[in-house]
């Protein structure tokens, strides 16, 4: 099983390395980036677990080696808050993934990944190796968010690794939809209303608390680690073959084999791309699941995030339409 990490020198690349350097089942983890990756990959070589660790730099074909016999691919890569930026550092690298890895589960970090991940859709369409089970945008730190948030106000911290709270639309503010009324642990009916609207603001735009925090030194590194390190671990114990694995993702409704039909008519717009809790299996989404039965307030916010989402998406496309690759 190899890991590739791509962008891994950087505040979420090198926790985000560390931790699947401590996940058994990955065999070899490759590591690149633009500065630093060697270095990296040293440090990390001295764990003692199975993975055996390489570092790479863009010289010497460094991006070539990286990916080649990559199982998964994450792609952290880019710059906090520069959305231009990061499409076209999302873009070249789609490109060598498509070239030298085209078989890889790709999963997207980098922001906004409302349009990154149709930025390597688009590519892999333009390259002949379009497969939209095998591309995942990564929104599990809204799923990690809701539930830290949900167990503070349910008064008790110790259920937050065992809440479960389905996060779904996309991944930047109003697209970001938590469905508190499906929580494995309800909330309770004495928490004000207010205060639910306060919870849910705060699920969606948790990415602003940490930028106001660190206040000028980027934004979230260490969680966006542990969420990223969390979901590849499913993607890996899916492509090692159990079974039963679900996880939200940003994914493209073309890879459920009725094209998300259900989910299309719950949202009301036939949207390309969509965040939901997906089935895994060996081959990548196995299925999208549905809402299912979600309160008359949810239903509003599912309405409000399809006008962000129609134009990042748009956004992303066009991005590569435009590009000579
Ligand atoms: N999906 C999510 O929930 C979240 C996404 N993010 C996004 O993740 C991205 C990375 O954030 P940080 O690690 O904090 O940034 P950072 O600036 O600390 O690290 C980014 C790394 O990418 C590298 N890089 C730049 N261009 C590259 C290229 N062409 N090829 C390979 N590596 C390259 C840089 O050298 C640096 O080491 C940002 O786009 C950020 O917005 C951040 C938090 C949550
Ligand atoms: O908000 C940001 O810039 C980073 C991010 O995606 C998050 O923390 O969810």
């Amino acid at each position: 099983m190899k890991a590739v990490v791509l962008g891994a020198a950087g505040g979420i690349g090198q926790p985000l390395s560390l931790l699947l350097k401590s996940n058994p089942l990955v065999t070899e983890l490759g590591l690149y980036d633009i500065v630093n990756a060697p270095g990296v990959a040293v440090d990390l070589s001295h764990i003692a677990t199975p993975a055996k660790v390489e570092g790479y730099l863009p010289p010497d074909d460094g991006l070539k080696k990286a990916l080649t016999g990559a199982n998964i691919i994450v792609i952290p890569a880019g710059i906090p808050r520069k959305p231009g930026i990061n499409a076209g550092i999302v873009r070249d690298l789609a490109v060598g993934i498509a070239t030298h890895a085209p078989k890889a589960f790709v999963l997207v970090i980098s922001n906004p990944v409302n349009s990154t991940v149709p930025i390597v859709a688009e590519v892999f369409k333009k390259k002949g190796v379009f497969d939209p089970k095998r591309i995942f945008g990564v929104t599990t730190l809204d799923v990690v968010r809701a539930s830290t948030f949900v167990s503070e106000i349910i008064g008790d911290r110790s259920l937050s690794t065992s809440v479960t709270v389905p996060v779904v639309g996309g991944h930047s503010g109003v697209t970001i939809v938590p469905l508190l009324s499906q929580s494995s642990h309800p909330i309770p009916s004495s928490v004000a209303s207010s205060d639910i609207d306060a919870l849910i603001n705060r699920i969606q735009f948790g990415g602003d608390e940490v930028v106001k925090a660190k206040d000028g030194a980027g934004s979230a590194t260490l969680s966006m680690a542990f969420a990223g390190a969390e979901f590849a671990g499913k993607v890996i114990r899916a492509l090692n073959g159990e079974k039963g694995i679900v996880a939200p993702s940003y994914v493209n409704l073309a890879a459920d084999k009725t094209g998300g039909e259900a989910l299309k008519k719950e949202i009301g717009k036939d949207l390309e791309y969509f965040s939901a809790p997906v089935e895994l299996g060996t081959e990548g989404v196995v299925k999208i699941r549905s809402l299912g039965k979600i309160t008359e307030a949810e239903q509003v916010l599912v309405k409000a995030a399809v006008p962000d989402l129609v134009s990042n998406i748009d956004k992303g496309v066009s991005f590569v339409e435009a590009a000579k690759l």
